[in-house]
């Protein structure tokens, strides 16, 4: 689905003594198919905007459209029942919001929220319980007996089950260790290239995911968006806006420094890094 926000802005509190605002005209297209990644600091509004792509926040002023809707200050609640069938989010520690006793019931409350028969819905979580590694004994237990991690899959399986076509991804990996966190961009990642129609919407303070998975990046400041690009060339380009370095770059600019050589930055993937800058590392013995 097309998103095009036009000069969204968004205060809290609106009207009161405690009126904050958090968003200032933020006007962006993203295509449908497209992964976008959101940075910025912390306070910047990033997770105020995406509240606004399933209208879970209306705007204060201008408006978003996210395929056929369009929400603005006086949009009606029953016309936002449509876009939250299209739009799934997850949000930061989304296990907090498991709740049914077991986990496949869990799983099956959204679709069958949205109309599902009960074989369907069925269908339909234990397909997305599989696509995100929990066992079929588990099925049965109380979402609570789960890991963290487990709990997070069940929680993410939850919103995958609605069949979203865009998915909002507000810091999905937090409080996971490294390989739970990598997995679970996995599992995105897969979901994402199953049908070209899909997009993501992925709001991170880690660089590495957004250089590994996004193909396009905003950067927010204090409630603006201050840039918009390719991850790649923001990072190389455009220091000065407070954007972190991933991994990868860090290290391919400091060899870069060190060794005063320019390196391929074509394949920016860690290991690629690494074996370039081992081989630039063999270039200079040869040459001493
Ligand atoms: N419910 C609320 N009521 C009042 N002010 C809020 C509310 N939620 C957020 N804010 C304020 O809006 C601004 C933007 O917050 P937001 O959560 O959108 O930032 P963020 O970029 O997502 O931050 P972080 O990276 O820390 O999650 C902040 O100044 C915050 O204090």
């Amino acid at each position: 689905m097309h998103i095009h926000a036009k000069n969204v802005t968004h205060t809290y509190g609106e009207g009161s003594p405690f009126e904050s605002r958090a968003l200032t005209d933020v006007s962006v297209s993203l295509a449908p198919g497209s992964y976008t990644a959101i940075v910025g600091e912390t306070g910047s509004g990033k997770s105020t905007f995406i509240q606004h792509l399933n209208g879970l926040l209306k705007p204060t002023a201008g408006s978003i459209t996210i395929g056929k809707t369009t929400v603005k200050k006086d949009t009606k609640q029953k016309e936002l029942y449509e876009l939250r069938r299209h739009v799934g989010m997850v949000f930061q520690f989304s296990e907090h919001q498991l709740f049914d006793e077991t986990v496949l019931q869990d799983v099956m409350f959204g679709p069958l929220n949205y109309g599902a028969t009960q074989t369907e819905a069925k269908e339909r979580a234990i397909r997305y319980l599989t696509l995100v590694g929990i066992k079929e004994a588990d099925f049965n237990r109380s979402p609570f007996e789960l890991s963290g991690g487990q709990k997070r899959r069940v929680a993410i399986a939850g919103v995958l089950a609605c069949e979203p076509t865009v998915l909002v991804l507000d810091e999905p990996t937090a409080g996971l260790d490294p390989i739970g966190q990598q997995e679970v961009m996995e599992l995105f990642s897969t979901w994402f290239k199953e049908e070209a129609s899909r997009s993501i919407v992925l709001v991170t303070h880690q660089m590495n995911q957004v250089l590994t998975y996004a193909e396009h990046m905003l950067v927010f400041k204090e409630g603006a968006l201050i840039t918009e690009g390719q991850p790649l060339d923001i990072f190389l380009n455009k220091r000065m806006l407070g954007v972190d370095l991933p991994d990868a770059l860090r290290l391919l600019k400091g060899a870069e420094e060190a060794l005063g050589v320019t390196l391929s930055k074509t394949d920016t993937r860690l290991e690629a890094v690494a074996d370039a800058l081992a081989a630039a590392l063999k270039g200079e013995r040869d040459v001493r």
